[in-house]
């Protein structure tokens, strides 16, 4: 679905991307670990289009999309989640689906205008599917609700949601297991498998939990100075000792300095 080639990324003298290569296969759900500073928030926005890799290429089915502009991406199916913004929070859970889909007539005055019934016809079909959205959810009962009152996992799923309003084929989910409990994050990895299966999703996944990366990711690709460590199966990745020492060595880096 995507391949990553020889990717990388300098912010100035930094190198937080260097030559970076593992392809995103149809239908999996892609685990991306490693330690803090390993590179894998900055190779995500580089697939997700926030910003241009200094060098190498992303191909996606089978096309270079290697430094497209977010907006694009989005059109041809990468979406990645963020976080509902600060203003939506004022917003119900239904309202915040509503708003996904780009370009609906009702934001165009002179559609508004000139086509009435145009309008209110596919305003009724974003509600019904921002309801459905809901229902697949289980999140029928918050509806109404304020996005703002939601809990830190009803917010994920929420976000996940705003995915299923949009045409994506592939979603980038970064740290989808922060701040939720244990019971909804069940439900997150139960909805997200149902997405995969039912819906034909691929996703790929920053996660810490590595609970949720055993029980969710398969393969797991393991970063480490912004490179490829290895990958697999979660257990052999677990298992590697190159990984268990860069996970040590970034601990022991941070806690020396720590203590600077
Ligand atoms: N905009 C930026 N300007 C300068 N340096 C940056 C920038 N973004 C990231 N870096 C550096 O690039 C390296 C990789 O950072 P990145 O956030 O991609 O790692 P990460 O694996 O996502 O870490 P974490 O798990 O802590 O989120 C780090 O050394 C970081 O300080």
């Amino acid at each position: 679905m995507i391949s990553i080639q020889s990717l990388s990324k300098s912010f100035g003298g930094v190198k937080a991307v260097n030559g970076c290569s593992f392809d995103i296969e149809q239908g999996t759900i892609t685990g991306l670990i490693g330690p803090n500073g390993a590179g894998k928030t900055t190779l995500f926005n580089m697939i997700a289009g926030a910003f241009a890799p200094t060098s190498g290429k992303i191909i996606y089915q089978g096309q270079d999309v290697t430094g497209l502009r977010a907006d694009q991406l989005f059109h041809k199916g990468i979406v990645r989640t963020f976080q509902i913004p600060h203003e939506f929070e004022r917003m119900t859970a239904l309202e915040n689906l509503m708003m996904v889909p780009p370009g609906q007539n009702g934001e165009n005055l002179f559609r508004t205008w000139f086509s009435w019934a145009g309008v209110r016809n596919q305003e009724r079909e974003v509600r019904k599917k921002g309801e459905e959205v809901l229902e697949f959810l289980q999140l029928t009962h918050i509806r109404d609700e304020l996005a703002g009152n939601l809990s830190g996992g009803q917010k994920k799923l929420l976000e996940l949601g705003r995915t299923m309003m949009t045409e994506a084929k592939v979603v980038l989910l970064d740290e989808p297991g922060a701040g939720v409990n244990r019971t909804l994050l069940a439900k997150l990895a139960e909805m997200i498998k149902q997405l995969r299966d039912e819906r034909g999703y691929t996703f790929a996944l920053i996660e810490h939990d590595m609970d949720l990366i055993a029980h969710l990711c398969d393969p797991v690709v393991c970063m480490a100075q912004g490179a490829v460590l290895c990958q697999g199966d979660f257990e052999s990745v677990r298992s590697n000792e190159e990984v268990l020492e860069a996970y040590l060595g970034s601990s022991a880096h941070q806690e020396t300095e720590g203590k600077a």
